[in-house]
């Protein structure tokens, strides 16, 4: 986008949440967008941002941010109809009914949250991965009810399926299509939002059930990986060799960043080295990069040697929590080799996401 275009005029719905700060803090200097309309509850409407957020971030609330006012989430409240494209930090119990109002309000909405992400026409976009799905909203305007003439939606994945899939991408683009893929999380805290897990239940401990969530990254992997039909209308879910995945997912005492210690089999009789699976991960560039948006990492993943790594706390902060982290890269004696990775659940997992998908759409046309 030439410096010289005005700056589009964006909307976060949720504003109040764990991802909805992280979206005000991400997109308070960026390049592209500017912060004209908070949605969030019925709590919160109508009050200065300030005074109704519990703001958990280690910058300050932005100045300018402070005293808007927080609206109702419609489309015909103040602001939001001037708005080119909204970001979603919705709960799920209500971003279905709202994201369909925006959409169709002919709004664009840019969404974190699951309620769309398994429908046939609505892009389920990983920033790092997969944005040859983007194209897919041309004939959602048309087939989704309402059609439309502007709004669309597109999603973004689940957090920890957003760790997951990257590095399983930059495997499939270097040796081919996977055959089976067994992944176990360590899940940061904030991924449950803000209150979220009791610190009773999550201090000296560790909880190995996470609700939907190994579905969630078992369903949604495929369809990230996948293509889109010949006919542009929707996605083959990876149909031509379909990956065999299972998830086992534990909520741990960590306050931001999601780890996946992850196996994986190659469909290919001869598995690559080590050697070449390191080079294929630091190699590993997409979309993003290439179109050159201003969120995308300048490595998408980041190979760490040190046995011990990558951990939460050293190394969710790399590109601005905006790449995915590996390491321990070593033969699997089930499947063909192993390998950990992380993820900022917060930033690439959730907001991140949003905003480079967004990025992107602008830079393709998709936002004018
Ligand atoms: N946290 C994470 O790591 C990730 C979260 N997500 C998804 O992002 C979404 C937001 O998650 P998170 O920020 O953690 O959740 P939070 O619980 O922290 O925030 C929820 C937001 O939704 C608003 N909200 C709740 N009820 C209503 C309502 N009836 N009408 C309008 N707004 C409402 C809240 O407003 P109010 O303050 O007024 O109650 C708040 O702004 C969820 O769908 C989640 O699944 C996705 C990836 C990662
Ligand atoms: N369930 C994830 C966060 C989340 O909200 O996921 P989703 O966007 O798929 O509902 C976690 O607890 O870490």
């Amino acid at each position: 986008m030439p410096n010289s275009h005005p700056k589009i005029k964006v909307g976060v719905l949720g504003a109040t949440g764990t991802v909805g700060q992280r979206f005000i803090q991400l997109l308070a200097t960026h390049p592209y967008f500017v912060i004209h309309a908070l949605g969030a509850s019925s709590r919160s409407a109508g009050q200065e941002y300030a005074q109704v957020t519990k703001w958990k971030l280690a910058t300050p609330i932005p100045v300018f941010v402070r005293r808007m006012i927080v609206q109702e989430c419609k489309p015909d409240a103040e602001g939001f109809s001037e708005c080119g494209v909204v970001f979603s930090g919705l709960d799920h119990d209500v971003a279905g009914d709202i994201e369909f109002a925006f959409r169709a309000a002919e709004l664009i909405v840019f969404s974190n949250a699951k309620n769309y992400r398994r429908d046939p026409v609505v892009p389920l976009m990983v920033p790092l991965v997969n944005p040859h799905h983007l194209p897919v909203v041309r004939h959602q305007q048309t087939t989704l009810s309402p059609p439309t003439k502007k709004g669309y939606i597109v999603t973004n994945a689940n957090c920890s399926t957003t760790g997951v899939v990257v590095p399983l991408a930059a495997l499939e683009k270097a040796f081919g299509p996977l055959e089976t893929v067994m992944v176990t999380t360590l899940q940061a805290i904030s991924g449950a939002g803000y209150p979220g897990v009791s610190s009773l239940d999550i201090m000296d401990n560790v909880v190995p059930y996470i609700g939907s969530e190994e579905e969630k990254i078992e369903w949604e992997t495929s369809k990230i990986l996948g293509g889109v039909n010949d006919d542009g209308k929707g996605f083959d879910h990876h149909a031509h060799a379909p990956l065999k995945i299972s998830a086992n997912c534990n909520r741990v005492p960590v306050i931001d960043g999601h780890t996946a210690c992850v196996s994986v089999k190659f469909r290919r009789e001869t598995p690559p080295s080590l050697e070449d699976i390191r080079k294929a991960f630091a190699d590993y560039t997409c979309e993003a990069q290439t179109l050159g948006v201003p969120s995308a990492p300048p490595q998408a993943i980041v190979v760490h040697d040190a046995p011990d790594r990558p951990q939460p706390r050293l190394d969710r902060d790399l590109h601005n929590g905006a790449c995915v982290s590996v390491g321990r890269i070593r033969p699997c004696g089930v499947l063909d080799v192993k390998f950990v990775c992380l993820v900022d659940n917060v930033r690439l997992g959730a907001a991140t996401s949003s905003i480079m998908n967004a990025e992107i759409a602008v830079e393709r046309g998709y936002i004018v």
